[in-house]
């Protein structure tokens, strides 16, 4: 029953399905008790796959033997209040907090079509309300918690993005904000030994990725050529092995890709394969994240 994660209470934002999905089943399976968040509310079958209920479910049965397990909070991370009330229960229902992972985004319709911004409508913003704003309003929820208990991590799911042109001018900022407040929130947690990283995910195989390459097949866009992808559970692997990393306030504050840092933890994906880096891959010097630096003044 002595998993890495046993007694560790973790939320992941976004993840009836996608990369939070697969972040959640690793961290119960490494025995964490698991807030699960999606919009979906249950009515009917409360385990239906693509539903909070249903990674639940997965997250019970991944934490069978570890004693990790899922709890599912219909949440729209769009409404502050909503968002209160999560960390208001977590709060009261373990008394702690140790794993946050900003996962959720709100990704528009639109987001592969080739258009300038101009000509896509300002709906488009969304992506900041719930893929930046919502990813501040859940660290300062969980930085009281963390705060207070000295100790905790706080994960930004990023990409290459917050640094290259892809799917339009949103979608970048939205990745270069997120980047950015993991910096600075590293400064003013470092008292209080928490911890806080944002993770360069590149290609994840997730549902919706995998169809979005099945209608983009004979006109990759040079921002996914050449990638095979990971597992949406290989980017919960890295995270399982930063938030057990004695030496994780060392890290604090930087950027991370999610495939170099695998390798720097020895983290492979579910098939045992090692994911490539874009960078290593395509050869590309200048996507740089920047890793922990005091910058203040500097
Ligand atoms: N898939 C990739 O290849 C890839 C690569 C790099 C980075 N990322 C990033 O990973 C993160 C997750 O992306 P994904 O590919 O898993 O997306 P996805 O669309 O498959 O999943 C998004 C999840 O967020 C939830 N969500 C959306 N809006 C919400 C809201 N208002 N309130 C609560 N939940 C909400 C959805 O229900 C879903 O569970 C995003 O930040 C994305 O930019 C993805």
């Amino acid at each position: 029953m002595n998993a890495p994660l046993t007694g560790k209470v973790a939320l992941v934002t976004g993840a009836s399905r996608g990369i939070g999905k697969g972040i959640a089943l690793v961290l119960a399976e490494q025995g964490a008790t698991v807030y699960i968040t999606g919009r979906t509310v249950n009515e009917g079958d409360y385990y239906l796959p693509g539903t909070v209920g249903g990674t639940a479910r997965e997250c019970d049965e991944r934490g069978a033997e570890s004693g990790g397990r899922g709890i599912a909070v219909a949440c729209d991370h769009g409404d502050d209040d909503q968002v209160a009330a999560l960390f208001a229960q977590i709060d009261k229902e373990q008394g702690r907090l140790d794993i946050l992972v900003n996962s959720a985004t709100q990704l528009s319709e639109d987001l592969l079509e080739p258009k300038p911004f101009w000509e896509k409508p300002l709906s488009n913003l969304e992506m900041w309300r719930v893929g930046a704003r919502s990813y501040y309003v859940c660290s300062w929820h969980a930085a009281k918690m963390m705060a207070r208990q000295k100790s905790g991590l706080i994960v930004m799911i990023s990409g290459y993005t917050g640094v290259t042109y892809t799917y339009g001018v949103v979608f970048s900022a939205t990745k270069a904000l997120v980047d950015r407040i993991a910096r600075d929130m590293a400064i003013e947690l470092e008292p209080y030994d928490v911890a806080t990283v944002s993770l360069w995910q590149g290609l994840t195989l997730t549902e919706k990725a995998k169809d979005n390459l099945a209608k983009m097949k004979g006109k990759m866009t040079n921002s996914v050529a050449g990638q095979t992808g990971s597992s949406v559970e290989h980017p919960g692997r890295v995270i399982a092995a930063l938030a057990t990393d004695p030496d994780i306030m060392d890290r604090s504050g930087g950027t991370y890709i999610t495939a170099e840092i695998a390798d720097e933890y020895g983290v492979v994906d579910i098939d045992g394969s090692r994911i490539q880096s874009m960078r290593e891959k395509r050869g590309a010097p200048l996507w740089q994240p920047i890793r922990k630096v005091d910058y203040r003044g500097k």
